[in-house]
């Protein structure tokens, strides 16, 4: 097995260097690393290419980094909050100091400690960008025209994740707007930044740079969190609104300009009306495109450019909705569209590793719904937290995607603030929460809270959904008194009342 890091580079006769691994995965993101993880530690060999930092987008541009930004003032507005501790609070954050702990939680965009835990996994890295040239091949490029081939025995796993979107708007690309990456990893603090999108970046960012002191203004065409139960996305709404952002629904961006001192003028439409925002930034936060442009899929008989659609078992799709011959060609993470989350890439993978090792051996693969080796919670079960202030948190259906889906739903409400723990909490401790309910099964389909800190009250609801627990069950599950869990009791009293 190798155990070290592999540099690219040429055979003496000219000839690009050659391998051979058991798998061999495109992209070491979070994803990426956890397939190879999976596999090496089952005795296959495997290889990961990456063009730029192993850990992916999550480690440095995402995830950790804009949680790290977000965190110092929610502290502080946890302390303000309840008397005693608010008293202490007399300034606001340190932007500084904010930044650096962002800096240390983005590892100073060096991947070294990645490289070195690739290393003692018994990981091989190929640095550089990572094409298809035919089934099971991939040729890496380094970028300063060194070439290796890389042959796959059994799979070649597609993790290449995303980048972020922008739309085609009159002057926008010539205007360099910020996208994720930049609002994420900015060393200073625009005096006005305007926010285009309402979903997940969108809020955390527009949270993020109002507490750091930017005067955020917040594009929200379609609505603040619009896949989102709606009493979750007003709680968010009124927060930010409170916290001194303009937040404009249903206003859409229609040309940008960034004139010779830098200023951004932005064109806005609000239904009849057309007026001006002028900003020094713009952070563009619409949504994700597949990094699938330059990864040679043409040579397998894919389209370039495209989300990688995959079965059950994560096995890449042609037109024709057939897994290519010889099934060597997989797609996990991001790149499959079908979750945009790092926890759920990271389950895939670790089902399609499982699966991987299984095939190898000629074992049975068990992909039935919540076997060993099915991506099952993909389709029922997605836990999400949206770091605002307050907190979102959910897992499973929303009201309306349920009954979209034709089920028979109960829906429960119960107000956060009136629990005797939340009471604790937080002076005027401001939520709710909703259980929706299967009736024709009895059980939690889908569960979502909102409030400040609520968090870490969402995996009991992902175990609820998973666990596919009988809501007469649900109600000997005792939460501890006083704690803000206990509002589980309370939907249970009133789904009973109201039955
Ligand atoms: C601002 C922001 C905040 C987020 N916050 C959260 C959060 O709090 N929680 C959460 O669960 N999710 C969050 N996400 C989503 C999360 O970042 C992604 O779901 C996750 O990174 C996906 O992992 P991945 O491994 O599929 O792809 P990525 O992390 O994108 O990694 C893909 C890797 O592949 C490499 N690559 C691409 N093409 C090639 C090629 N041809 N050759 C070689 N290498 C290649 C890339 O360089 C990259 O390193 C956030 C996203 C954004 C934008
Ligand atoms: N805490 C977390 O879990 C977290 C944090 C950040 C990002 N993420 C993930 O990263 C992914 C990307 O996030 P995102 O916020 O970029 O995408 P998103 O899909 O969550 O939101 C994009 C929003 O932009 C809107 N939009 C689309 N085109 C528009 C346009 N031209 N003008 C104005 N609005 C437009 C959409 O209606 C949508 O609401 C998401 O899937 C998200 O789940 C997760």
């Amino acid at each position: 097995m190798t155990t070290e890091a592999v540099q690219t580079g040429e055979h003496p006769t000219g000839e690009p260097a050659g391998a051979t691994y058991d798998v061999v995965v495109i992209g070491a993101g979070p994803v990426g690393e956890n397939v190879a993880d999976r596999v090496v530690q089952a005795g296959l060999t495997a290889a990961v290419v990456e063009r730029e930092l192993v850990g992916g987008e999550c480690s440095y541009w995402a995830c950790m980094p804009t949680k790290a930004l977000l965190r110092s003032a929610a502290v502080l507005n946890a302390a303000r909050r309840v008397p005693g501790a608010a008293q202490a609070v007399v300034g606001g954050v340190d932007t500084r100091a904010v930044l650096d702990r962002r800096d240390a939680f983005a590892s100073h965009w060096d991947d070294e400690g990645q490289v070195a835990w690739l290393r003692s996994a018994g990981i091989a890295l190929h640095r550089g960008r990572g094409r298809l040239t035919a089934p099971r091949t991939v040729q890496v490029d380094d970028g300063h025209g060194r070439t290796v081939v890389l042959t796959a025995r059994h799979a070649v796993v597609v993790a290449t994740g995303t980048s972020a979107l922008v739309p085609d708007v009159t002057g926008l690309r010539r205007a360099a707007p910020w996208t994720s990456r930049e609002a994420v990893a900015a060393d200073t603090v625009p005096d006005r930044l305007a926010v285009l999108g309402g979903g997940v970046v969108a809020v955390e960012v527009a949270t993020a740079y109002s507490a750091l002191g930017s005067a955020v203004t917040l594009l929200a065409r379609d609505g603040v969190l619009p896949r989102s139960e709606p009493f979750a996305a007003q709680h968010v709404t009124d927060a930010l609104r409170a916290a001194g952002v303009e937040v404009r629904l249903g206003a859409a961006l229609t040309a940008a300009d960034r004139d010779g001192t830098g200023q951004l003028h932005l064109t806005v439409e609000d239904g009849e009306q057309v007026d001006h925002v002028e900003a020094d930034e713009l952070l563009v936060a619409v949504g994700r495109t597949p990094n699938t442009a330059d990864l040679g899929l043409e040579s397998v008989g894919l389209k370039p450019g495209a989300w990688l659609a995959v079965d059950d078992d994560l096995r890449v799709l042609d037109e024709g909705g057939r897994p290519l011959a010889g099934d060597w060609l997989y797609a996990a993470g991001d790149v499959n569209h079908r979750v945009l989350l790092t926890h759920q890439g990271k389950y895939q993978a670790r089902a399609l590793g499982d699966a991987l090792v299984a095939r190898a051996r000629g074992e049975h693969v068990d992909d039935a719904p919540w076997g060993r080796h099915a991506v099952t919670a993909d389709e029922r079960a997605v836990p999400q937290v949206v770091f605002t202030d307050p907190e979102v948190a959910s897992v499973g259906l929303t009201a309306a995607a349920a009954r979209a889906a034709g089920l028979r739903v109960r829906v429960v409400d119960h107000d956060l603030g009136a629990v005797a723990g939340a009471a604790v909490h937080a002076d005027g401790y401001r939520g709710q929460a909703r259980m929706v309910v299967d009736e024709d099964r009895g059980v939690l389909v889908g569960f979502t809270v909102v409030g400040p800190d609520v968090a870490e009250l969402l995996h009991a609801a992902t175990i609820a959904v998973v666990g596919e627990v009988p809501i007469d069950r649900l109600r000997h599950a005792v939460p501890a008194f006083p704690t803000i869990s206990e509002v589980w009791l309370r939907l249970l009293e009133t789904y009973t009342r109201t039955a």
